[in-house]
Protein backbone atom coordinates (compact mmCIF):
# COMPACT_ATOMS: atom_id res chain seq x y z
CA UNK A 1 0.00 0.00 0.00
CA UNK A 2 1.23 3.47 -0.91
CA UNK A 3 1.89 5.38 1.93
CA UNK A 4 1.45 8.67 0.59
CA UNK A 5 -1.12 10.00 -2.28
CA UNK A 6 0.05 9.16 -5.49
CA UNK A 7 1.36 12.09 -7.77
CA UNK A 8 4.10 13.38 -9.84
CA UNK A 9 7.42 12.63 -8.24
CA UNK A 10 8.61 15.21 -5.62
CA UNK A 11 10.95 17.35 -6.85
CA UNK A 12 10.34 20.12 -3.64
CA UNK A 13 13.06 21.53 -2.14
CA UNK A 14 15.77 21.33 -5.06
CA UNK A 15 16.33 24.76 -7.89
CA UNK A 16 16.61 24.16 -11.15
CA UNK A 17 20.34 24.67 -11.18
CA UNK A 18 20.20 21.21 -9.60
CA UNK A 19 20.77 18.67 -12.60
CA UNK A 20 18.44 16.01 -11.12
CA UNK A 21 15.75 18.26 -10.59
CA UNK A 22 15.97 19.50 -14.06
CA UNK A 23 15.54 15.78 -15.23
CA UNK A 24 12.69 15.14 -13.85
CA UNK A 25 10.76 18.36 -14.91
CA UNK A 26 8.03 17.25 -17.99
CA UNK A 27 9.18 18.04 -21.27
CA UNK A 28 8.04 21.89 -22.34
CA UNK A 29 5.62 19.96 -25.30
CA UNK A 30 4.41 16.69 -23.34
CA UNK A 31 0.82 15.92 -24.66
CA UNK A 32 -2.03 15.35 -22.42
CA UNK A 33 -1.14 11.48 -23.15
CA UNK A 34 2.04 11.72 -22.93
CA UNK A 35 1.71 13.43 -19.16
CA UNK A 36 -1.19 10.99 -18.17
CA UNK A 37 1.70 7.86 -19.04
CA UNK A 38 4.69 9.33 -17.36
CA UNK A 39 2.53 10.06 -13.65
CA UNK A 40 1.43 6.49 -14.50
CA UNK A 41 4.67 5.34 -15.05
CA UNK A 42 6.22 7.53 -12.04
CA UNK A 43 3.46 5.74 -10.03
CA UNK A 44 4.42 2.28 -10.72
CA UNK A 45 8.14 3.20 -9.98
CA UNK A 46 7.22 4.60 -6.55
CA UNK A 47 5.01 1.37 -6.15
CA UNK A 48 8.04 -0.89 -6.53
CA UNK A 49 10.05 1.57 -4.63
CA UNK A 50 7.92 1.09 -2.01
CA UNK A 51 7.41 -2.37 -1.91
CA UNK A 52 11.26 -3.20 -1.68
CA UNK A 53 10.87 -0.41 1.22
CA UNK A 54 8.75 -2.36 3.40
CA UNK A 55 10.50 -5.98 2.26
CA UNK A 56 13.77 -4.73 3.24
CA UNK A 57 12.07 -3.42 7.14
CA UNK A 58 10.04 -6.75 7.69
CA UNK A 59 13.07 -8.43 6.80
CA UNK A 60 15.12 -6.52 8.97
CA UNK A 61 11.98 -7.27 11.90
CA UNK A 62 12.05 -10.95 11.41
CA UNK A 63 16.32 -10.52 11.63
CA UNK A 64 15.80 -8.76 15.14
CA UNK A 65 13.19 -11.30 15.75
CA UNK A 66 15.01 -14.40 14.95
CA UNK A 67 18.79 -13.47 16.27
CA UNK A 68 17.19 -11.23 18.76
CA UNK A 69 19.42 -9.45 20.64
CA UNK A 70 19.35 -7.53 24.16
CA UNK A 71 22.02 -5.07 25.53
CA UNK A 72 22.12 -4.71 29.26
CA UNK A 73 23.93 -1.58 31.07
CA UNK A 74 24.99 -2.10 34.75
CA UNK A 75 24.94 1.00 36.57
CA UNK A 76 25.41 2.53 40.14
CA UNK A 77 28.15 4.11 41.78
CA UNK A 78 31.45 2.13 42.75
CA UNK A 79 30.71 -0.84 45.24
CA UNK A 80 27.29 -0.85 44.46
CA UNK A 81 28.02 -4.35 43.50
CA UNK A 82 27.58 -3.91 39.42
CA UNK A 83 30.42 -6.89 38.89
CA UNK A 84 28.80 -8.91 41.40
CA UNK A 85 25.87 -8.87 39.82
CA UNK A 86 27.27 -9.97 36.26
CA UNK A 87 29.20 -12.75 38.14
CA UNK A 88 25.57 -13.99 38.93
CA UNK A 89 24.61 -13.86 35.76
CA UNK A 90 27.57 -15.71 34.89
CA UNK A 91 26.95 -18.46 37.48
CA UNK A 92 23.42 -19.05 36.23
CA UNK A 93 23.43 -18.61 32.58
CA UNK A 94 27.41 -20.21 32.08
CA UNK A 95 28.59 -21.90 34.93
CA UNK A 96 30.90 -23.97 33.56
CA UNK A 97 32.94 -20.76 32.77
CA UNK A 98 32.47 -19.75 36.23
CA UNK A 99 33.44 -22.92 37.58
CA UNK A 100 36.86 -23.23 35.25
CA UNK A 101 37.45 -19.38 36.09
CA UNK A 102 37.34 -19.96 40.43
CA UNK A 103 40.37 -20.89 41.06
CA UNK A 104 42.01 -17.89 39.11
CA UNK A 105 40.16 -15.27 41.78
CA UNK A 106 41.99 -16.50 44.52
CA UNK A 107 44.86 -14.22 43.80
CA UNK A 108 41.80 -11.22 43.75
CA UNK A 109 40.84 -12.74 47.24
CA UNK A 110 44.47 -13.48 48.86
CA UNK A 111 44.69 -9.39 48.42
CA UNK A 112 41.75 -8.91 50.03
CA UNK A 113 42.39 -10.54 52.81
CA UNK A 114 46.19 -8.74 52.90
CA UNK A 115 44.60 -5.55 52.47
CA UNK A 116 41.78 -6.35 55.49
CA UNK A 117 44.95 -7.33 57.63
CA UNK A 118 47.26 -4.43 57.04
CA UNK A 119 44.16 -1.59 57.60
CA UNK A 120 44.33 -3.45 61.20
CA UNK A 121 47.67 -2.60 61.42
CA UNK A 122 47.47 0.75 60.07
CA UNK A 123 44.85 1.29 62.46
CA UNK A 124 46.86 0.04 65.25
CA UNK A 125 49.99 1.94 64.44
CA UNK A 126 50.50 4.58 67.28
CA UNK A 127 51.13 7.20 64.77
CA UNK A 128 48.37 6.12 62.40
CA UNK A 129 46.18 8.85 61.05
CA UNK A 130 44.25 7.00 58.95
CA UNK A 131 40.77 7.97 57.92
CA UNK A 132 37.84 6.11 60.01
CA UNK A 133 35.83 5.51 57.16
CA UNK A 134 37.10 2.53 54.85
CA UNK A 135 34.84 3.64 51.99
CA UNK A 136 37.50 6.84 51.55
CA UNK A 137 39.33 5.28 49.13
CA UNK A 138 36.45 4.58 46.59
CA UNK A 139 37.26 6.96 43.82
CA UNK A 140 40.71 7.19 44.30
CA UNK A 141 43.31 7.91 42.52
CA UNK A 142 41.47 10.77 40.77
CA UNK A 143 43.19 14.46 41.21
CA UNK A 144 39.96 16.34 41.92
CA UNK A 145 38.92 13.35 44.58
CA UNK A 146 42.04 13.95 47.55
CA UNK A 147 41.37 11.43 50.74
CA UNK A 148 41.15 14.19 53.29
CA UNK A 149 43.28 13.70 56.50
CA UNK A 150 41.59 14.52 59.96
CA UNK A 151 44.57 16.23 61.86
CA UNK A 152 44.50 17.96 65.41
CA UNK A 153 46.46 21.59 65.69
CA UNK A 154 49.75 19.64 66.62
CA UNK A 155 49.24 17.25 63.75
CA UNK A 156 48.40 14.45 65.10
CA UNK A 157 45.16 12.92 64.63
CA UNK A 158 42.76 12.48 67.21
CA UNK A 159 42.54 8.80 67.46
CA UNK A 160 45.99 8.47 68.10
CA UNK A 161 45.86 10.50 70.95
CA UNK A 162 43.20 9.07 73.02
CA UNK A 163 42.94 5.90 71.63
CA UNK A 164 43.17 2.44 73.08
CA UNK A 165 47.01 1.05 72.97
CA UNK A 166 47.65 -2.87 71.88
CA UNK A 167 50.84 -4.30 73.89
CA UNK A 168 51.31 -6.83 71.25
CA UNK A 169 50.89 -3.75 68.22
CA UNK A 170 54.82 -4.37 67.79
CA UNK A 171 54.60 -8.34 68.03
CA UNK A 172 51.63 -8.32 65.32
CA UNK A 173 53.53 -5.99 62.81
CA UNK A 174 56.36 -7.92 63.36
CA UNK A 175 54.93 -11.61 62.65
CA UNK A 176 53.23 -9.84 59.82
CA UNK A 177 55.56 -7.79 58.23
CA UNK A 178 55.89 -10.62 55.19
CA UNK A 179 52.25 -9.73 54.35
CA UNK A 180 53.63 -6.35 53.29
CA UNK A 181 55.99 -7.65 50.23
CA UNK A 182 53.17 -10.21 49.73
CA UNK A 183 50.58 -7.44 48.86
CA UNK A 184 53.24 -5.56 46.25
CA UNK A 185 53.83 -9.36 44.61
CA UNK A 186 50.18 -9.88 44.35
CA UNK A 187 49.35 -6.66 42.68
CA UNK A 188 52.60 -7.42 40.47
CA UNK A 189 51.38 -11.03 39.40
CA UNK A 190 47.50 -9.40 38.50
CA UNK A 191 48.89 -6.92 36.13
CA UNK A 192 50.70 -7.83 33.05
CA UNK A 193 54.10 -8.75 33.23
CA UNK A 194 54.84 -6.65 30.81
CA UNK A 195 53.04 -3.16 31.69
CA UNK A 196 54.92 -1.25 33.97
CA UNK A 197 52.38 1.00 34.43
CA UNK A 198 49.90 -2.07 34.79
CA UNK A 199 49.25 -1.27 38.35
CA UNK A 200 48.23 1.81 40.23
CA UNK A 201 49.80 1.84 43.34
CA UNK A 202 47.89 3.99 46.05
CA UNK A 203 49.26 7.69 47.18
CA UNK A 204 51.57 6.50 49.64
CA UNK A 205 53.10 3.46 51.55
CA UNK A 206 50.80 2.35 54.41
CA UNK A 207 50.95 3.72 58.05
CA UNK A 208 52.47 0.40 59.64
CA UNK A 209 54.85 0.22 56.78
CA UNK A 210 56.68 3.96 57.48
CA UNK A 211 56.47 3.14 61.24
CA UNK A 212 58.18 -0.15 60.51
CA UNK A 213 60.75 1.22 58.60
CA UNK A 214 61.15 3.64 61.04
CA UNK A 215 61.39 1.52 63.49
CA UNK A 216 63.85 -0.70 62.10
CA UNK A 217 66.15 2.32 61.60
CA UNK A 218 65.65 3.70 64.94
CA UNK A 219 64.75 0.98 66.72
CA UNK A 220 62.85 3.00 69.89
CA UNK A 221 62.65 6.18 69.01
CA UNK A 222 58.36 6.42 67.62
CA UNK A 223 58.70 8.34 63.56
CA UNK A 224 57.34 12.08 62.94
CA UNK A 225 53.27 12.12 62.43
CA UNK A 226 54.31 14.04 59.77
CA UNK A 227 53.52 12.86 56.19
CA UNK A 228 52.00 10.15 57.01
CA UNK A 229 48.54 10.24 54.86
CA UNK A 230 45.34 7.13 55.11
CA UNK A 231 45.45 3.53 54.08
CA UNK A 232 45.83 3.05 50.53
CA UNK A 233 42.65 2.87 48.05
CA UNK A 234 41.31 -0.95 46.93
CA UNK A 235 44.23 -2.50 44.63
CA UNK A 236 43.53 -0.79 40.90
CA UNK A 237 44.66 -3.08 38.56
CA UNK A 238 45.12 -1.42 35.06
CA UNK A 239 45.14 -3.99 32.64
CA UNK A 240 46.23 -3.07 28.53
CA UNK A 241 43.89 -3.50 26.21
CA UNK A 242 43.84 -6.64 24.21
CA UNK A 243 42.12 -7.90 20.92
CA UNK A 244 38.22 -8.55 22.13
CA UNK A 245 36.62 -11.89 22.32
CA UNK A 246 33.32 -12.89 21.78
CA UNK A 247 32.41 -13.97 25.52
CA UNK A 248 34.80 -11.37 27.16
CA UNK A 249 35.61 -8.37 25.80
CA UNK A 250 37.26 -4.78 26.90
CA UNK A 251 36.48 -1.46 25.66
CA UNK A 252 38.40 1.59 25.48
CA UNK A 253 36.34 3.69 28.16
CA UNK A 254 36.29 6.87 25.73
CA UNK A 255 34.60 5.59 22.61
CA UNK A 256 34.41 2.16 23.43
CA UNK A 257 36.61 0.77 20.54
CA UNK A 258 40.31 1.13 20.08
CA UNK A 259 43.11 2.30 22.52
CA UNK A 260 43.72 6.31 20.97
CA UNK A 261 42.62 7.65 23.94
CA UNK A 262 45.78 7.21 26.34
CA UNK A 263 43.44 7.61 29.52
CA UNK A 264 42.03 4.20 29.02
CA UNK A 265 41.54 2.06 31.99
CA UNK A 266 40.78 -1.04 30.72
CA UNK A 267 40.10 -4.30 32.96
CA UNK A 268 39.76 -7.19 31.49
CA UNK A 269 38.68 -10.48 33.19
CA UNK A 270 40.57 -12.28 30.09
CA UNK A 271 43.58 -10.62 30.95
CA UNK A 272 44.37 -10.70 34.41
CA UNK A 273 42.96 -14.57 35.28
CA UNK A 274 45.56 -15.61 32.36
CA UNK A 275 48.14 -13.90 34.65
CA UNK A 276 47.33 -15.97 37.57
CA UNK A 277 47.37 -19.09 35.80
CA UNK A 278 48.53 -21.15 39.12
CA UNK A 279 45.66 -23.07 38.53
CA UNK A 280 47.22 -24.69 35.39
CA UNK A 281 49.56 -26.35 37.45
CA UNK A 282 47.25 -28.33 39.97
CA UNK A 283 46.70 -30.18 35.79
CA UNK A 284 50.01 -31.35 35.11
CA UNK A 285 50.74 -34.72 36.24
CA UNK A 286 53.45 -35.22 38.82
CA UNK A 287 57.11 -35.92 37.68
CA UNK A 288 60.44 -36.66 39.18
CA UNK A 289 62.17 -36.32 36.12
CA UNK A 290 60.41 -33.40 34.43
CA UNK A 291 60.44 -31.70 37.40
CA UNK A 292 56.27 -31.03 37.14
CA UNK A 293 54.58 -30.26 40.03
CA UNK A 294 51.16 -31.76 41.05
CA UNK A 295 49.66 -28.20 41.97
CA UNK A 296 50.70 -25.03 42.99
CA UNK A 297 50.70 -25.77 46.72
CA UNK A 298 53.97 -27.40 46.12
CA UNK A 299 55.73 -24.06 44.18
CA UNK A 300 57.97 -22.75 46.87
CA UNK A 301 57.05 -19.44 45.18
CA UNK A 302 53.05 -19.72 45.25
CA UNK A 303 51.58 -16.74 47.55
CA UNK A 304 49.60 -19.30 49.88
CA UNK A 305 53.18 -20.05 51.69
CA UNK A 306 53.53 -16.76 53.20
CA UNK A 307 49.70 -16.38 53.84
CA UNK A 308 49.86 -20.00 55.25
CA UNK A 309 53.02 -19.02 57.86
CA UNK A 310 51.35 -15.83 58.61
CA UNK A 311 48.07 -17.30 59.26
CA UNK A 312 47.96 -17.84 62.81
CA UNK A 313 49.40 -13.68 63.72
CA UNK A 314 46.28 -12.98 61.41
CA UNK A 315 43.93 -15.44 63.27
CA UNK A 316 45.13 -13.50 66.91
CA UNK A 317 45.07 -10.14 65.12
CA UNK A 318 41.66 -10.94 64.79
CA UNK A 319 40.33 -12.77 68.00
CA UNK A 320 42.72 -9.82 69.79
CA UNK A 321 39.59 -8.06 71.87
CA UNK A 322 41.77 -4.65 72.61
CA UNK A 323 42.37 -4.80 68.63
CA UNK A 324 38.26 -5.18 68.17
CA UNK A 325 37.96 -2.26 70.69
CA UNK A 326 40.46 0.02 68.87
CA UNK A 327 38.71 -0.55 65.42
CA UNK A 328 35.25 0.25 67.06
CA UNK A 329 37.47 3.71 67.92
CA UNK A 330 38.39 4.04 64.45
CA UNK A 331 34.77 3.14 63.21
CA UNK A 332 36.18 0.50 61.08
CA UNK A 333 33.59 -1.39 60.34
CA UNK A 334 35.43 -4.07 58.44
CA UNK A 335 32.43 -6.87 58.41
CA UNK A 336 30.71 -4.64 56.14
CA UNK A 337 33.62 -3.73 53.68
CA UNK A 338 33.96 -5.06 50.45
CA UNK A 339 36.26 -8.37 50.35
CA UNK A 340 36.03 -9.42 54.07
CA UNK A 341 37.35 -12.86 54.81
CA UNK A 342 38.91 -12.41 58.39
CA UNK A 343 36.68 -14.48 59.85
CA UNK A 344 37.44 -17.75 57.35
CA UNK A 345 40.96 -17.57 57.90
CA UNK A 346 42.30 -20.60 58.42
CA UNK A 347 39.78 -22.03 55.20
CA UNK A 348 41.63 -19.32 52.77
CA UNK A 349 44.89 -19.78 53.94
CA UNK A 350 45.21 -23.23 53.69
CA UNK A 351 47.35 -24.46 51.21
CA UNK A 352 45.04 -26.12 48.98
CA UNK A 353 42.53 -23.78 48.68
CA UNK A 354 39.89 -23.53 45.95
CA UNK A 355 37.72 -20.17 46.25
CA UNK A 356 33.64 -21.67 46.25
CA UNK A 357 31.41 -19.65 44.48
CA UNK A 358 30.40 -17.59 47.83
CA UNK A 359 34.29 -16.49 47.80
CA UNK A 360 34.66 -15.42 44.50
CA UNK A 361 30.75 -13.38 44.84
CA UNK A 362 32.70 -11.83 47.90
CA UNK A 363 35.28 -10.64 45.93
CA UNK A 364 36.57 -7.19 45.45
CA UNK A 365 38.13 -6.05 42.06
CA UNK A 366 37.38 -2.27 41.04
CA UNK A 367 36.26 -2.15 37.30
CA UNK A 368 38.09 0.27 35.21
CA UNK A 369 36.58 0.92 31.80
CA UNK A 370 33.61 -1.31 30.24
CA UNK A 371 33.69 -5.04 30.48
CA UNK A 372 31.70 -6.95 28.12
CA UNK A 373 30.19 -10.12 28.31
CA UNK A 374 27.76 -11.92 26.29
CA UNK A 375 25.45 -14.69 27.02
CA UNK A 376 22.96 -16.63 24.73
CA UNK A 377 19.95 -17.06 26.84
CA UNK A 378 17.28 -18.95 25.39
CA UNK A 379 13.80 -17.08 25.48
CA UNK A 380 10.03 -19.02 25.10
CA UNK A 381 9.99 -20.43 21.68
CA UNK A 382 12.86 -18.45 20.27
CA UNK A 383 15.98 -20.35 19.83
CA UNK A 384 18.40 -18.03 22.04
CA UNK A 385 18.32 -14.10 22.70
CA UNK A 386 21.77 -13.14 22.33
CA UNK A 387 22.65 -10.82 25.17
CA UNK A 388 25.29 -8.17 25.92
CA UNK A 389 26.21 -6.78 29.49
CA UNK A 390 28.39 -3.93 29.89
CA UNK A 391 29.87 -3.89 33.63
CA UNK A 392 31.33 -0.05 33.99
CA UNK A 393 33.44 1.28 36.81
CA UNK A 394 31.23 3.24 38.75
CA UNK A 395 33.81 5.51 40.33
CA UNK A 396 33.13 9.06 39.54
CA UNK A 397 36.53 9.46 36.91
CA UNK A 398 35.12 6.11 34.77
CA UNK A 399 31.61 7.74 34.76
CA UNK A 400 32.38 9.66 31.48
CA UNK A 401 33.05 6.19 29.83
CA UNK A 402 29.05 5.40 30.11
CA UNK A 403 27.27 8.09 27.76
CA UNK A 404 28.42 5.79 24.51
CA UNK A 405 26.18 2.60 25.75
CA UNK A 406 23.16 4.54 25.84
CA UNK A 407 22.51 4.84 22.21
CA UNK A 408 21.36 1.41 21.53
CA UNK A 409 21.08 -0.09 25.33
CA UNK A 410 17.60 -2.08 26.17
CA UNK A 411 17.72 -1.81 29.47
CA UNK A 412 19.77 -0.46 32.42
CA UNK A 413 19.84 -2.37 35.80
CA UNK A 414 21.00 0.29 38.32
CA UNK A 415 22.30 -0.46 41.40
CA UNK A 416 21.79 1.84 44.46
CA UNK A 417 23.80 0.03 47.67
CA UNK A 418 21.49 1.27 50.90
CA UNK A 419 23.34 0.21 53.41
CA UNK A 420 25.77 3.11 53.10
CA UNK A 421 23.83 5.70 54.94
CA UNK A 422 25.99 6.25 57.25
CA UNK A 423 29.42 6.52 55.11
CA UNK A 424 31.09 9.53 53.27
CA UNK A 425 32.97 9.57 50.35
CA UNK A 426 36.11 12.32 50.87
CA UNK A 427 35.67 14.50 47.97
CA UNK A 428 37.71 17.82 47.44
CA UNK A 429 36.51 19.57 44.44
CA UNK A 430 37.13 23.26 43.88
CA UNK A 431 33.13 23.42 43.63
CA UNK A 432 32.66 21.56 46.98
CA UNK A 433 32.90 23.35 50.21
CA UNK A 434 32.08 20.39 52.72
CA UNK A 435 34.33 17.39 51.58
CA UNK A 436 32.40 14.63 52.95
CA UNK A 437 29.30 13.75 50.66
CA UNK A 438 26.87 10.83 51.86
CA UNK A 439 27.37 7.68 49.77
CA UNK A 440 23.52 7.33 49.71
CA UNK A 441 23.04 10.73 48.99
CA UNK A 442 25.52 10.33 45.71
CA UNK A 443 23.49 7.55 44.82
CA UNK A 444 20.24 9.29 44.27
CA UNK A 445 21.80 12.13 42.49
CA UNK A 446 23.44 9.35 40.18
CA UNK A 447 20.07 7.74 40.05
CA UNK A 448 17.90 11.33 39.39
CA UNK A 449 20.56 12.14 36.44
CA UNK A 450 19.85 8.90 34.94
CA UNK A 451 16.19 8.30 34.99
CA UNK A 452 16.29 11.86 33.70
CA UNK A 453 18.43 11.33 30.56
CA UNK A 454 16.13 11.92 27.46
CA UNK A 455 18.30 9.77 25.64
CA UNK A 456 17.16 6.67 27.65
CA UNK A 457 13.71 7.35 28.11
CA UNK A 458 12.27 4.32 26.65
CA UNK A 459 15.20 2.14 27.81
CA UNK A 460 13.28 -0.43 30.36
CA UNK A 461 15.39 0.49 34.00
CA UNK A 462 15.37 -2.08 37.24
CA UNK A 463 16.60 -0.68 39.93
CA UNK A 464 18.14 -2.88 42.54
CA UNK A 465 18.04 -1.41 46.29
CA UNK A 466 20.84 -3.43 46.91
CA UNK A 467 22.80 -5.17 50.03
CA UNK A 468 19.98 -5.23 51.94
CA UNK A 469 21.87 -7.80 53.87
CA UNK A 470 24.22 -5.56 55.31
CA UNK A 471 21.38 -2.78 55.80
CA UNK A 472 19.86 -5.10 58.19
CA UNK A 473 22.87 -6.03 59.85
CA UNK A 474 23.41 -1.90 60.26
CA UNK A 475 20.08 -1.34 61.53
CA UNK A 476 19.84 -4.56 63.96
CA UNK A 477 23.35 -2.77 65.57
CA UNK A 478 21.60 0.15 66.67
CA UNK A 479 22.65 2.29 63.30
CA UNK A 480 20.04 5.16 63.47
CA UNK A 481 19.05 5.80 59.48
CA UNK A 482 17.56 9.52 61.20
CA UNK A 483 20.78 10.50 62.69
CA UNK A 484 22.42 10.66 58.57
CA UNK A 485 19.48 11.35 56.98
CA UNK A 486 17.50 13.92 58.49
CA UNK A 487 14.39 13.50 56.37
CA UNK A 488 13.90 9.97 58.00
CA UNK A 489 12.30 11.96 60.98
CA UNK A 490 10.68 9.79 63.68
CA UNK A 491 9.81 6.83 61.79
CA UNK A 492 10.69 3.31 62.86
CA UNK A 493 14.22 2.74 62.64
CA UNK A 494 13.63 -0.94 61.79
CA UNK A 495 14.33 -3.04 57.76
CA UNK A 496 10.92 -2.76 56.99
CA UNK A 497 10.47 0.83 57.38
CA UNK A 498 13.57 1.44 56.25
CA UNK A 499 13.73 -0.47 53.34
CA UNK A 500 9.92 0.89 52.38
CA UNK A 501 11.46 4.56 52.88
CA UNK A 502 14.34 4.16 50.20
CA UNK A 503 11.97 2.30 47.81
CA UNK A 504 9.66 5.69 48.38
CA UNK A 505 12.61 7.86 47.87
CA UNK A 506 14.04 6.25 44.47
CA UNK A 507 10.70 5.87 43.07
CA UNK A 508 9.54 9.57 43.49
CA UNK A 509 12.85 10.63 41.80
CA UNK A 510 11.74 8.15 39.13
CA UNK A 511 8.54 9.70 38.86
CA UNK A 512 9.27 13.42 39.14
CA UNK A 513 12.16 12.99 36.70
CA UNK A 514 11.68 10.72 34.24
CA UNK A 515 11.34 12.00 30.57
CA UNK A 516 8.58 9.13 29.85
CA UNK A 517 5.53 9.03 32.10
CA UNK A 518 4.44 5.56 30.47
CA UNK A 519 7.75 3.61 31.75
CA UNK A 520 7.31 1.41 34.31
CA UNK A 521 10.06 1.09 37.20
CA UNK A 522 10.74 -2.08 38.63
CA UNK A 523 11.96 -2.24 42.07
CA UNK A 524 13.82 -5.34 44.01
CA UNK A 525 15.52 -5.45 47.62
CA UNK A 526 18.96 -7.51 46.87
CA UNK A 527 21.92 -9.07 48.39
CA UNK A 528 23.47 -9.91 45.13
CA UNK A 529 26.17 -11.99 46.75
CA UNK A 530 23.27 -14.32 48.11
CA UNK A 531 23.14 -16.75 44.93
CA UNK A 532 19.56 -18.61 45.33
CA UNK A 533 17.57 -15.26 45.89
CA UNK A 534 19.24 -13.36 42.76
CA UNK A 535 18.52 -15.74 40.76
CA UNK A 536 14.86 -15.55 41.25
CA UNK A 537 15.76 -11.91 40.76
CA UNK A 538 17.44 -12.67 37.73
CA UNK A 539 15.19 -14.62 35.91
CA UNK A 540 11.91 -12.01 36.48
CA UNK A 541 14.48 -9.40 35.13
CA UNK A 542 15.42 -11.38 32.34
CA UNK A 543 11.64 -11.44 31.24
CA UNK A 544 10.38 -8.12 31.81
CA UNK A 545 13.25 -7.32 29.46
CA UNK A 546 12.70 -9.50 27.11
CA UNK A 547 8.78 -8.25 27.41
CA UNK A 548 9.79 -4.43 27.20
CA UNK A 549 12.33 -5.58 24.42
CA UNK A 550 10.05 -6.77 22.27
CA UNK A 551 7.29 -4.17 22.76
CA UNK A 552 9.69 -1.61 21.64
CA UNK A 553 10.34 -3.74 18.95
CA UNK A 554 6.81 -3.91 17.50
CA UNK A 555 7.08 0.47 18.00
CA UNK A 556 9.94 0.84 15.47
N1 LIG B 1 27.27 -8.23 51.81
C1 LIG B 1 27.09 -7.83 50.55
N2 LIG B 1 28.16 -7.54 49.79
C2 LIG B 1 27.93 -7.14 48.52
C3 LIG B 1 26.63 -7.04 47.97
N3 LIG B 1 26.75 -6.63 46.69
C4 LIG B 1 28.07 -6.51 46.45
N4 LIG B 1 28.78 -6.81 47.54
C5 LIG B 1 30.24 -6.77 47.69
O1 LIG B 1 30.62 -5.42 47.52
C6 LIG B 1 31.87 -5.35 46.84
C7 LIG B 1 31.76 -4.42 45.66
O2 LIG B 1 30.96 -5.01 44.66
P1 LIG B 1 31.31 -4.86 43.13
O3 LIG B 1 30.33 -5.74 42.41
O4 LIG B 1 32.75 -5.06 42.89
O5 LIG B 1 30.94 -3.33 42.91
P2 LIG B 1 30.94 -2.50 41.54
O6 LIG B 1 29.63 -1.79 41.50
O7 LIG B 1 31.26 -3.38 40.40
O8 LIG B 1 32.10 -1.46 41.81
P3 LIG B 1 33.05 -0.71 40.71
O9 LIG B 1 33.65 -1.75 39.86
O10 LIG B 1 34.04 0.05 41.53
O11 LIG B 1 32.15 0.23 39.96
C8 LIG B 1 32.24 -6.78 46.46
O12 LIG B 1 33.20 -7.24 47.39
C9 LIG B 1 30.95 -7.54 46.60
O13 LIG B 1 31.16 -8.87 46.98
C10 LIG B 1 25.52 -7.36 48.81
O14 LIG B 1 24.36 -7.27 48.43
N5 LIG B 1 25.82 -7.74 50.09
MG1 LIG C 1 32.84 -3.46 39.13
Amino acid sequence: MPRSKPDIPKVRGRTLSDPLSAALLPPPDESPIERDLRVKAAIDAKKVSDSIDDMIRMERNERKKSKAEVNVLLLGQSESGKSTTLKQFQLLHSPSAFHAERIAWRAVIYLNLVRSIRRILDALAPESDILDDHDDADDNPDPAETASVIITSNGRPPSAILGTQVPNYESYRRRLEPLIELEERLIRLLSSPDEDEATRLGPSRPAWEQYANYYRANENTPPHPNGTTSGRPAPTIMIPQKKQTSSSSVMNSANGTSSKNKEIAVHTSTNWKKALSLGNRSKSPKSAHSGEIEGWWEDPDDPVHTLNACSPAMQELWRDPQVRKRLQEKRLRLEESSGFYLDEIPRITAKKYIPTDADVLKARLKTMGVVEHTFSIPSGSNRGVEWRIYDVGGSRNQRQAWAPYFDDVNAIIFLAPISVFDQARHILTYATQDPRVNRLEDSLLLWRSVVSNKLLANVNIVLFLNKCDLLQAKLEAGVRLNQHMISYGDRPNDYDSVSKYFRNKFGVIHQSYTPNKERELYIHFTSVTDTSRTSVIISSVRDIIIKGNLRNMRLV
